[in-house]
Order: C-alpha cells, then structure tokens, then sequence
C-alpha cells in the first residue's frame, strides 16, 4: 500500500499550531495517564492516522523497566499483552532514549535492526514515534504513538518537531499526576486516603450515571486500636495496619474503591447489581474480613484484630458523599456500643514482650 506522504504546507502548519494550543490547554486538566493519552491520541490521529498511544513508566522498584501504564487506540489491548515491561538496559533503543534523551522514529529503530525483532512481527507496528519523558533531568518513562497494519505513516521533519514540543509539556503533565495520585495515597498502607476516596467516589458517579446497580459503602473502625499502641508500641500498630490494609487488598478485588480515611478506619466501596440481598452481601464480606484478616503476627505475637462497621447502600445514580458517611458512621458506632466486652486486637497467646514501645 502506498506510504502516506506528508508534507508541511502553510495550512498544516496552522493546524500544527491549533493542535499545540489544544494540548497545552488541555494537559492542564487531564488527571490520568489514561485520559493524558486518550486526549494526545485524539491529536495525533486526526493530524497523523497515529492510531494508538501507548505510555511506560520507570518502576519505582525494579531498576531499569518502564512498566505499560496506559494506552489508548485500536491495538491497546495487544500492547499491553504483549509488552507489559520493557528493560530499558537491554533493549538499545529503549537504552538511547532515556540515555540520550532522544525521540525515536520508525526510520531511526532500521538503525537497531535487531531491537525488538521478536515483539514487532507480532505487533504489525508500521510508524512509530517513542519520545522519552524527563523531569529535572529524571528518567519518568516513555510515550509512544504508533500505527498498525499495512499504512506507514511518513512523517516530515516539522511534523516530528511537532512531537519535540508536546515532549516536555507531557513530561510535566506526568509529573503532576505524580502528585495527584501521591495526595490521594494513604502514605503507610498506601491505600487511598480520605481525599482519594472522594475522588474515586465522584467518579464513580460520574461512570455510573446511566447504570442499574447500587453502591454499598462499608464503614469499619477497629475496636481498641489504641491499646496495641498503648501497650506495644507505634510500630507495633502500624504493622497492625499495614498488614490489615494489604490483606483487604488482597481479599477484596471486587471492591471499587478500599480506603484508610483516618487512624484506625477504613471504607470498602463496592458496586453491586440493585436486586442483590445487601445485608447478605454485606454479611459475606465481613465474615471473610473476619477470617482472612485478622490474625497478624508480629514479632512471635498473634494479635486477633476485631472491629466494628456499618454500612449503607444507595442507588448508584442518586446519593450524597456526606450521608454515605453519615449513616455509615452511625450504624458503626450502634453496633460498636452494642458490642460489650469487645477485646479487640486481643494478643492470642503471647509468647514474648514485645520491647519497642515508643
Ligand atoms: N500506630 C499508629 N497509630 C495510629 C495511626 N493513626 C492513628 N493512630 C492511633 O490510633 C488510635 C485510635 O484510637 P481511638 O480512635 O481511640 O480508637 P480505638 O482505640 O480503636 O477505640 P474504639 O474505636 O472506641 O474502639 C489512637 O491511639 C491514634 O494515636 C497510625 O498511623 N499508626
């Protein structure tokens, strides 16, 4: 099939132009890497029939690989399969890029011919342009458009300027995401905070407006917290929470949304079809909280964390944050009033003192 050839005339540097505004004006209010891409990829498809935009991140704990974070266009799905990692140190143009901080076009990888030799026939990857992404001189990943199929996409010299400019302004858009997702993160258990959870819980509104199911909102506060503390140290409790959060996160994958908005309480969100029994739902859930949660060991100590929670459930289309937490809160505290003799965090045959309290 015949390359599409282009060529930079007066009227597409105009639209060179508008594009560049839009993106400048639109990266500022993006607040995901996947809506970054799919507002960049709605630019680059319309100037360029680059269909896909694909974006890798460096891992935070694995030196040396960008991990697949989002991607956008026809053959997202097979991108994300096929490549979900990439070792940047050996593959060499990966290596290039964020050594040299150079943009890669389809025409340069003939350079590398042996780069990527496995993955391509598997991708029909026909154009692509990668670009890295640096803030203050920091490796953050790397951004890719591309095409697929039998179409190669010749892009002039003006047009790949194009991606030079958009460059450091999406480095900076990921940068600020960064930060975004870091406030709403609970920074010990790294579940989302009290802010992320109101965030997620908009929009969750937001997805859900035309939908049929309900959201449960499970309220839990651990009984007598303070006494691990009192008794056994910070440390002692923060592994106590840790641990709880991971094993929720572990447990619960249906959850929408599991948060730690405040010292020793959480909120579980799910969205569960409107005919569902929710007090049996919700019955479920807290019997397996109870069994696969609870028991944490630290340092030779088996501590039996119990808790209180209450819940509320609403049509997905038509509720109001505060009264989730209202209702949730009240029902939480009648069943903790009515709990008599709660020994929660109980230590279950404790075998050693635990010499750290603070
Ligand atoms: N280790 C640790 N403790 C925390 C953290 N945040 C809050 N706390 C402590 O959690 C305890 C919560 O105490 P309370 O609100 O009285 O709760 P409780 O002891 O569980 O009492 P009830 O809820 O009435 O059963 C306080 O001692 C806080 O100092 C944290 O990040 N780490």
């Amino acid at each position: 099939m015949k390359p599409i050839k282009s060529m930079t005339t007066n009227a597409q540097y105009a639209e060179l132009f508008d594009s560049l505004v839009r993106v400048s004006k639109g990266l500022n209010k993006v607040s995901s890497l996947k809506e970054m891409a799919a507002f960049l990829q709605t630019e680059t498809s319309t100037l360029f029939q680059l269909t896909d935009v694909w974006i890798y991140i460096t891992d935070a704990k694995r030196t040396g690989w960008l991990n697949h974070v989002a991607g956008v266009g026809p053959n997202a799905e097979i991108m994300s399969t096929i490549v979900p990692h990439i070792n940047y140190n050996d593959d060499p143009i990966f290596k290039k890029m964020l050594g040299q901080r150079k943009i890669f076009y389809t025409e340069d990888l003939l350079i590398e011919p042996e780069a990527n030799k496995d993955v391509t026939p598997l991708l029909n990857l026909r154009t692509v342009v990668n670009y890295p992404l640096f803030v203050d001189g920091k490796a953050l990943g790397v951004m890719a458009f591309g095409s697929f199929g039998e179409q190669t996409v010749i892009l002039s010299p003006t047009e790949l300027n194009y991606f030079d400019v958009i460059t450091e302004q999406t480095a900076l858009t990921v940068s600020r995401m960064h930060f975004f997702d870091k406030s709403q993160q609970d920074h010990l258990t790294k579940l989302s905070n009290r802010y992320g959870l109101e965030k997620k819980l908009r929009n969750l509104d937001d997805n859900n407006r035309d939908c049929d199911s309900a959201l449960c909102f499970i309220y839990l506060d651990l009984n007598n917290f303070k006494q691990i503390n009192d008794n056994f140290g910070h440390l002692a409790g923060d592994h106590m929470l840790k641990t709880f959060s991971s094993y929720l996160s572990k447990e619960l994958k249906s959850a929408d949304i599991i948060a730690r908005i405040g010292g020793d309480e959480f909120v579980l969100v799910f969205s569960v079809p409107e005919q569902c029994d929710i007090d049996d739902f919700v019955h479920k859930i807290i019997q397996r909280i109870k069994h696969h949660c609870c028991a944490v060991d630290y340092r030779g100590n088996k501590f039996q964390l119990e808790f209180a929670w209450g819940h509320v459930a609403v049509d997905c289309k038509d509720y109001s944050i505060n009264d989730l937490f209202n209702v949730a809160d009240i029902k939480m505290y009648q069943l903790k009033n009515s709990q008599v003799n709660v020994k929660s965090a109980r230590v279950v045959k404790p075998q050693k003192q635990v010499a750290e309290k603070a």
